[in-house]
């Protein structure tokens, strides 16, 4: 999927940018980018906890609440890029593997409707 490729190395290129120019790829490392990750996962989880359940396309929601909904993900997405690249993975690729895997394990078939781990299905 050349789109998908495209993007990434895209982002992961203005990311790469945006640490040199501040001398800051030293502190880029896959320890503290995950630790970043999952800090900005919290972040993300702040803004759904105590609610009620949250419906798609989160209705009743402000505009300033979907704004930071939108920059935590983008947080999330910007630090997993970095790791991946840290990590020396190709992530596009990896996506993509692991979606046909998904999709081997999960028949549509034999799952439709159920939410239920591959593990509980008969073999
Ligand atoms: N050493 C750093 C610091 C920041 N960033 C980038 C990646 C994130 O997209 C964003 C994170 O910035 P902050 O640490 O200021 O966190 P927030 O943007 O979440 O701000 P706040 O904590 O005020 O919500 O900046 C980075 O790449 N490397």
């Amino acid at each position: 999927m050349q789109i998908l490729e495209d993007t990434f190395w895209s982002h992961r290129q203005l990311q790469s940018e945006f640490a040199a120019k501040r001398g800051w790829g030293r502190f880029h490392q896959p320890r503290n980018l995950l630790l970043a990750l999952v800090g900005e996962v919290g972040e993300l989880a702040e803004l759904f906890q105590w609610r009620e359940e949250v419906q798609t396309g989160l209705p009743g929601w402000s505009v300033s609440e979907r704004e930071a909904v939108a920059e935590e993900l983008s947080d999330v997405l910007i630090y997993l890029v970095s790791l991946s690249e840290k990590c020396a993975v190709d992530l596009p690729r990896a996506v993509l593997a692991k979606l046909e895997k998904n999709r081997a394990k999960y028949p549509p078939e034999q799952v439709y409707g159920s939410a239920r781990k591959y593990t509980e299905y008969p073999q």
